[in-house]
């Protein structure tokens, strides 16, 4: 596959954080591409590093984090011409580069509508903020049409008028909504959603939903959700990649994944939702154990403690990536017949 069908390349991502002079390691050799034009879905329980590693990629993390790559690349289309950003080799997040391409390139949509927005600032200034500092020449009143038009496609009512509130004048869900007006004013490409829809009730969680897939389809974004609900994944992906313990464990399309599950991991993930072909009196099963702590780790497979396939071998070393069918990776001993890949 090529530039123009890959928008972003990631290769051996590390994260490390150093806090009271230890070191962990919390993103551990991601690797994983995304299609243009596609949804891939970033699932794995809480604390196994899905945040951190969009986080990563964006360089939304704070001084004490070591992010280091083979690669992280960002394939532009512009015209027909693809223009290729390699993030592996920037060292400051705030640097000019990072500026560029965030909002215009790539945004993200965060979890909490409340910490995403400014309390003591109105909503329409908010989301034309990013328009007027990526376009040096554009005019108030031309970016107020802009963020009025944003405001009717993402179903604000009464735009005129809401242009000008406070955030705490809108509900949970029209707050998300501003929340995503100010992702996609600039029209990036790719959008990162980390759970946007985990603050708000199911009704309005759906309403979202439908505004990104909408946006995915009509408009032809490439987006990455993070999210705990397998009802969303299926609903969305078209792409899945399964975290545990900082390494992705499992990836493949949604088929793949959901219908020829290959770790056991994403076996116990997907038994324990209630969502996903239950049959009737089939009990919700809860996945063994907790997750270990980062620090604790001794090497070799991280689920080996929790998993009923779990045999020496998988204590001995890391695990590589094996390779189920073209696209569908799997990182497990049980699969050790398959060619091994990256
Ligand atoms: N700034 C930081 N310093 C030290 N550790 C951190 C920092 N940020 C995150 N972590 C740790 O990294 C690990 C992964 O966190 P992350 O937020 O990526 O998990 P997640 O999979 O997104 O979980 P959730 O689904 O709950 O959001 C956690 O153990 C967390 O405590």
């Amino acid at each position: 596959m090529d530039n123009k069908e890959i928008i972003l390349d990631v290769q051996n991502l590390n994260t490390t954080f150093t806090s009271d002079r230890k070191q962990i390691r919390i993103v551990k050799n991601v690797s994983f591409q995304l299609k243009r034009g596609t949804s891939l879905a970033v699932v794995g329980e809480s604390g196994c590093g899905k945040s951190v590693t969009m986080n990563s990629i964006m360089r939304f993390l704070g001084h004490n984090a070591t992010v280091k790559a083979d690669k992280i690349q960002y394939n532009a289309l512009r015209d027909g011409k693809v223009t290729e950003y390699h993030l592996e080799s920037i060292k400051k997040p705030h640097c000019p580069e990072m500026r560029a391409l965030r909002g215009p390139e790539m945004s993200m949509v965060f979890q909490d509508p409340m910490s995403s927005l400014n309390p003591v600032y109105r909503v329409g200034d908010q989301v034309a903020e990013g328009l007027l500092q990526h376009n040096k020449g554009m005019t108030k009143k031309q970016a107020r049409e802009k963020v009025l038009e944003m405001f009717r496609k993402l179903g604000i009512p009464d735009p005129e008028e809401r242009i000008n509130c406070y955030p705490h004048q809108f509900s949970g869900g029209m707050k998300q909504r501003v929340v995503i007006a100010i992702a996609m004013i600039c029209n990036p490409e790719l959008i990162i959603c980390d759970e946007p829809t985990t603050a708000l009730d199911v009704t309005i969680q759906a309403q979202i939903m439908e505004l990104l897939k909408e946006m995915q389809v009509k408009d032809g974004k490439s987006i990455i959700l993070i999210t705990h609900n397998m009802g969303l994944v299926a609903e969305m992906a078209d792409e899945v990649c399964v975290m545990y313990m900082g390494r992705v464990v499992e990836f493949g399309s949604l088929e793949d994944v959901f219908d020829r599950t290959s770790h056991p991991y994403t076996q116990a993930l997907l038994r324990s939702v209630p969502v996903l072909g239950l049959a009737d009196g089939q009990k919700l099963e809860t996945i063994p154990g907790a997750t270990p702590n980062p620090a604790d780790l001794k090497g070799g497979c991280e689920f080996a403690d929790r998993c009923s396939f779990c045999t020496d071998a998988c204590r001995a070393k890391d695990i590589p990536m094996f390779e189920v069918s073209p696209g569908h990776r799997v990182r497990c001993l049980k699969y050790q017949d398959y060619p091994e890949v990256q």
